[in-house]
């Protein structure tokens, strides 16, 4: 591999006459931290998706892991992709233990359906869900989680497989404030890791930016506003214009705040 995980050039993706994504470049080296940000309907889940190989772009070209996309077999890629989000969350079953679900993903399974696993298998989820905090919910069905339980076991899940990158979709979205800053707790030790896979986190709000991220990408309609370093990106007029409204921004050395004028 040389350094990039993940390279797009001139990623369009078409529905009908829509276009949910057009003019994509986007280059994500192995040590990077991203954040991308924009409004509902920007394209952010779309742009996720086709760098977790779940959507094929109607133009332009993916490399992901030193592989142009459709030459790789996309089975071997994936194991090398963490996945996290509300869409994963909807395909699990309500009864399936947690520890089977981290377990399973080890072969990029939604849970256990017979397959044996080893001892290293079983201590590699029990040693994530001890670090995302969740030890105690080994044994608990999916279905009975809250939102905050729910987000940080599908994390765990996600790095089962120890993946070369880490796609979280909106990851902090329904949690309480606790919740919240826990999380980002969480998100910046990994974040500050050196053996963590490049991560691309997904959300709304400059206020769930984990500290030590490096960079960001703001989309507005589809196509990206800037893409950077982070402090380069985070300007009030770039993230004014991704939102559409008039904003003053505020960072504190480690965290971002920003409001309308
Ligand atoms: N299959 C589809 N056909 C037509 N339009 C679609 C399709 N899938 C998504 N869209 C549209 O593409 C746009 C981008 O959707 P996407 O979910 O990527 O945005 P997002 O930035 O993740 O939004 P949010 O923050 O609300 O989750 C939206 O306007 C959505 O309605």
């Amino acid at each position: 591999m040389n350094g990039h995980v993940l390279r797009m050039s001139g990623v369009g993706v078409r529905r009908g006459d829509s276009r949910l994504l057009h003019g994509i470049d986007w280059v994500v080296e192995e040590d990077d931290r991203w954040v991308v940000i924009g409004p509902n309907g920007a394209g952010k889940t779309t742009l996720l998706r086709v760098a977790g190989t779940q959507l094929g772009p109607s133009e332009g070209t993916v490399e992901l892991l030193g592989e142009p996309e459709g030459e790789g077999d996309v089975f071997e890629l994936r194991p090398l992709i963490g996945f996290a989000g509300s869409s994963v969350a909807a395909q699990v079953p309500d009864r399936q233990l947690v520890l089977d679900l981290v377990i399973s993903a080890a072969y990029g399974l939604l849970g256990r359906w017979g397959e044996e696993y080893g001892v290293p298998d079983h201590s590699r989820a029990r040693a994530l869900l001890s670090r995302w905090g969740v030890a105690h919910l080994a044994e608990r069905a999916f279905g009975t989680l809250s939102e905050g339980e729910r987000k940080r076991v599908l994390i765990a899940r996600s790095l089962m497989s120890d993946p070369e990158l880490l796609l979280l979709d909106e990851p902090a979205a329904g949690l309480d404030l606790a919740g919240r800053e826990d999380l980002l707790n969480r998100l910046r030790r990994l974040a500050n890791d050196i053996d963590a896979p490049a991560l691309v986190v997904v959300t709304h709000h400059v206020e769930e930016i984990p500290p030590g991220f490096t960079h960001a990408m703001l989309m507005r309609a589809g196509a990206v506003v800037d893409a950077g370093p982070l402090e380069d990106v985070m300007t009030p007029a770039n993230l004014s214009a991704a939102f559409g409204l008039n904003l003053k921004v505020e960072y504190d050395g480690e965290r971002w705040s920003a409001r309308a004028v």
